[in-house]
C-alpha cells in the first residue's frame, strides 16, 4: 500500500493466526491525522482484532503494525470490564486508569456533551451517556490516535446520529485520526474518509458519500440523516475457512487467493456505490 511518513498507524498485510487459523489475514490500512477510517463486517469478521492489531494488543502473525513513535491512543473497547453492583462514579471512572485532575474531568466530559453527569454513578447511565463518558475517558488526555469499537452500542437511531456527530466534533477538535467500528452493515458514517469492509480479509473499500448524497437515501432516512449516515449493504460472494481457504458461491475452493471474486455493492436504491475494490494479492 502507499506509505505515509505521516501516519499515525499503518498496517501492511497484517493477520493474526491462533493454532492453525487465521483470525484475519491480508489487512492494509493507514489513519492519517484528522482522518476517520471506519471497519465494517459481520460478526466475527475481525475488525476487533484489526483494531487490537492497531493498537498494538495484538501482534501481526504475519505482515506489520507500526504506529508513530510517541502516538497516545485513546481506546473505547467494545467491552468493559467493570463490576456493577459496586458503586463508581463517573468522576472516579474517568480517573481508573488516569490521574486526572477535576479540571481536565469537568474539561473532557464538557466535550462529550456529558458535564452534568460527573456525580452520577456509572450503573445508572442509559447507553448513550455510558457511551460519552467512555468518549470522555479516552479523550481527556487528547490522543492523537482515537481508536472506537462500536462507540454506539445500546444507542437508539437518534442517540447514533447524535454521537456521530459528535466523533466528527472531537475530530475536528482534537485534529485526532480515528479508527471506528461499526458491525453494523446498514449505518456508518458518511463523514468516514474511508470504510474497509473486512470478511476475515479487506473485502472493499471506499468513501460512503455517494450513498450519503443520494436523493432516494435522503428521502428515506430524511436530509439530516444523509448528513451523517450513509446505507452500506454488502454481499460477500466467498466464505474465509479456519484453515484459510476461501470457499465460493459455487462451493469451490482455493487455498491462496483471499476473496478475489467479489461482487459489486449497491446502495438502498440500488445505485452502485463505488469501492476500491482490493485484491489481496
Ligand atoms: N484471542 C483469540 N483467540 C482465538 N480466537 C479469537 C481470539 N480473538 C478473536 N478470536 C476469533 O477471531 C474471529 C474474529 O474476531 P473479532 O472479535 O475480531 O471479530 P469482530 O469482527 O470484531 O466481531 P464482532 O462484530 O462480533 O465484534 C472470531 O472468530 C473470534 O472468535
Amino acid at each position: 500500500m502507499t506509505k505515509s511518513a505521516t501516519s499515525l498507524v499503518r498496517l501492511d498485510r497484517a493477520g493474526i493466526r491462533k493454532g492453525t487459523d487465521w483470525l484475519v489475514r491480508g489487512v492494509d490500512l493507514s489513519v492519517e491525522p484528522g482522518e476517520i477510517v471506519t471497519l465494517i463486517g459481520p460478526n466475527g469478521s475481525g475488525k476487533s482484532t484489526t483494531a487490537k492489531m492497531a493498537l498494538g494488543i495484538m501482534k501481526p502473525s504475519e505482515g506489520s503494525a507500526v504506529r508513530n513513535r510517541g502516538l497516545t491512543v485513546g481506546y473505547v473497547p467494545q467491552k468493559l470490564s467493570i463490576d456493577w453492583t459496586l458503586p463508581l462514579s463517573v468522576r472516579r471512572f474517568l480517573r481508573l486508569t488516569n490521574p486526572l485532575t477535576d479540571a481536565e474531568c469537568d474539561e473532557a466530559l464538557e466535550k462529550t456533551g456529558a458535564k452534568r453527569l460527573i456525580n452520577a454513578e456509572m450503573r445508572s447511565l442509559s447507553g448513550g451517556e455510558l457511551q460519552r463518558v467512555m468518549l470522555a475517558r479516552a479523550i481527556a488526555r487528547a490522543p492523537g490516535l482515537l481508536v472506537l469499537d462500536e462507540p454506539v452500542q445500546g444507542v437508539d437511531y437518534v442517540g447514533e446520529i447524535a454521537i456521530y456527530d459528535l466523533i466528527s466534533e472531537i475530530r475536528s477538535a482534537l485534529g485526532c485520526g480515528i479508527l471506528m467500528i461499526s458491525h453494523d452493515l446498514h449505518v456508518v458514517m458518511a463523514a468516514a474518509d474511508q470504510v474497509i469492509c473486512l470478511n476475515g480479509h479487506v473485502c472493499c473499500r471506499g468513501t460512503p458519500s455517494d450513498v450519503s448524497q443520494n436523493v432516494n437515501y435522503q428521502a428515506l432516512f430524511g436530509a439530516r440523516a444523509g448528513t451523517a449516515l450513509a446505507v452500506y449493504e454488502h454481499h460477500h460472494d466467498h466464505v474465509h475457512l479456519p484453515d484459510g481457504k476461501v470457499q465460493h458461491d459455487d462451493g469451490s475452493l482455493c487455498s491462496d487467493c483471499l476473496g478475489e471474486h467479489h461482487e459489486h455493492d449497491h446502495g438502498s436504491d440500488g445505485a452502485e456505490v463505488q469501492l476500491e475494490h482490493q485484491n489481496a494479492r
